[in-house]
């Protein structure tokens, strides 16, 4: 089991940040995690990569349990984690060959020797993401999506048994988003890829090897289960408390509000 939730409370003064969650995520699975801003997901993140403890409740984590033993630099070291704050702590002045590298170490910036292997490894998958081209260029130098890209690299140089990719495409254009989803694709349909949980507040980014979707709303889960079976019309109105409407195109599904009769009248 890669990540196991039972009744996770976490309470913030008399905020409850999350509040009774239940959530079993099994090895190969690919989840996507969504919710409106404030939900909780940065919260359920903190929890997952033990920087949060839970108030209640009992949280397992690659097998190991929050509280029996105290394994977070460990359990770090096989989680693959893209945030916006792990962007903001590269060195800018590293080539995104080195960020690769880095990943291998775990660490922020290269200041172990690398061998071959791990070399080698840095090229694969800078050619697999399709960075080779800017493999030389400093960080600073490079647009959000390749960034982005280069972070997932170094996600995945460590073997990760989960990779974690929190909004991934903020701040990307139509084109580089569609690009960057499509590598995660192709990540993911890798028979050795790790689990992902995909984090997002758009679901129009819910590709369909996201099978799997967690709903958090006001830190409580929503519904869990099967994409298909959650992201339809009338559960996302019951969800978001206005009626919208999903479509679904090409395995992705798009998502409008409908207008009410009121402002139909009104645009007339
Ligand atoms: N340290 C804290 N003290 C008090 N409240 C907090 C704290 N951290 C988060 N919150 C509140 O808990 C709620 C959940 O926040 P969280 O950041 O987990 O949501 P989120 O789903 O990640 O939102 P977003 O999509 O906007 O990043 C929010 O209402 C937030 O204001």
């Amino acid at each position: 089991m890669i990540l196991e939730l039972e009744n996770v409370s976490r309470r913030r003064g008399d905020k409850m940040l999350l509040n009774n969650v239940n959530w079993q995520v099994r090895e190969g699975e690919h989840w996507v995690l969504y919710g409106l801003n404030g939900a909780g997901k940065t919260s359920l993140l903190n929890l997952i990569n033990a920087y949060f403890f839970p108030t209640e409740g009992k949280v397992s984590v690659l097998g190991m349990e929050f509280g029996k033993t105290y394994l977070a630099e460990k359990l770090r070291q096989q989680i693959g984690f893209v945030s916006s704050s792990i962007q903001q702590k590269i060195s800018p002045h590293d080539n995104a060959y080195e960020v690769v590298l880095s990943g291998a170490f775990a660490s922020i910036g290269l200041y172990q020797e690398t061998t071959e292997e791990i070399d080698q490894k840095g090229v694969d998958i800078l050619k697999e993401l399709g960075c080779l081209e800017y493999a030389n260029r400093k960080y600073e130098t490079l647009s959000h999506g390749e960034r982005q890209r280069v972070l997932i690299g170094r996600a995945l140089m460590a073997e990760p048994a989960l990779l974690v990719l929190d909004e991934p495409t903020n701040g990307l254009d139509f084109i580089a988003r569609e690009e960057l989803l499509e590598s995660i694709e192709n990540i993911a349909k890798k028979p050795d890829a790790p689990t992902i949980i995909y984090v997002t507040h758009h679901v129009e980014e819910i590709l369909p090897v996201f099978d799997k979707t967690l709903l958090l709303k006001d830190g409580e889960v929503f519904a869990s289960g099967n994409t298909d079976e959650l992201i339809t019309s009338e559960l996302l109105s019951e969800f978001f408390g206005m009626p919208v409407n999903v479509m679904w195109s090409n395995d992705r599904p798009l998502l409008s509000k409908v207008q009410n009769r009121t402002s139909a009248v009104q645009n007339v």
